[in-house]
């Protein structure tokens, strides 16, 4: 496994991407979208025929709507549920969920069988997690352990802590996951691989310090 960082490493390669180079945030949110995109279609181990994506409120749902509208626009069945309240989404998360709606993607809604399911896309938190997973979050993540389906995760299974790689409450069980620029210090340790299954580490363009000086 290549170089890994800490959550809070990750957050300030978001921020210096973001704040100081100057990339902006809905370009990195589309790159992860499309990087997670290709994992998911390239990977043998998911079944694509009927996906649901479980987005929380935040950039890491953001990046679960993008998933969204790429398997739409590609012709694969998609559908969206969406834990929180959306008032208080995210700029981007708004942003993305304007073009899903554009692009008339079917939301459904806590009572839905995740049974009909053949992926699931673990898009409820990622480098925001900051407490112990309870009420809808934890009902969702337990509901998606026990469904039939696959899951495919975001940057982090949702519910691992990614630094300790320990259960906050309650974490994904996810066949594959996606993680954004560097794997995450807890996604590695042995105790994790249960939540993170096979990790694909995606480069959507994160501060990783100035290019080597070319001989
Ligand atoms: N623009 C960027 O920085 C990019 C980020 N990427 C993706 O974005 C997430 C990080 O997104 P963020 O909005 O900071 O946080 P999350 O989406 O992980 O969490 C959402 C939100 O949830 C709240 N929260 C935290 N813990 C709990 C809890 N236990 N129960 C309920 N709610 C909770 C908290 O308010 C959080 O803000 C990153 O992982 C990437 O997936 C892009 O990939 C690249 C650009
Ligand atoms: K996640």
């Amino acid at each position: 496994m290549s170089e890994t960082i800490s959550v809070e490493e990750s957050r300030q390669l978001d921020n210096k991407t973001i704040n100081e180079i100057g990339i902006p945030s809905m370009v990195l949110m589309e790159r992860a979208g499309l990087k997670i995109y290709e994992d998911m279609i390239h990977n043998d181990d998911l079944d694509l025929s009927n996906t649901l994506i479980l987005a929380g409120t935040g950039n890491n749902g953001g990046d679960g709507l993008v998933v969204a509208r790429l398997l739409s626009t590609h012709g694969y069945k998609v559908s969206i549920l969406t834990v929180g309240n959306p008032d208080h989404a995210s700029d981007d998360h708004k942003k993305q969920q304007h073009i899903c709606d554009y692009y008339e993607i079917p939301k459904v809604f806590l009572n839905e069988r995740f049974d009909n399911y053949t992926t699931l896309v673990d898009a409820l938190f990622g480098s925001g997690l900051s407490r112990n997973v309870g009420g809808d979050f934890a009902t969702v993540i337990d509901k998606a352990n026990a469904s039939d389906a696959k899951i495919h995760a975001i940057d982090i299974p949702s519910g691992l802590n990614g630094d300790t790689g320990e259960v906050m409450g309650t974490a994904i069980e996810a066949t594959s996951t996606s993680t954004i620029a560097y794997a995450k210090e807890g996604m590695v340790k042995a105790a994790a691989k249960p939540y993170t299954g096979k990790i694909f580490v995606d480069d959507i363009g994160i501060y990783k310090g100035l290019v080597a000086e070319t001989k």
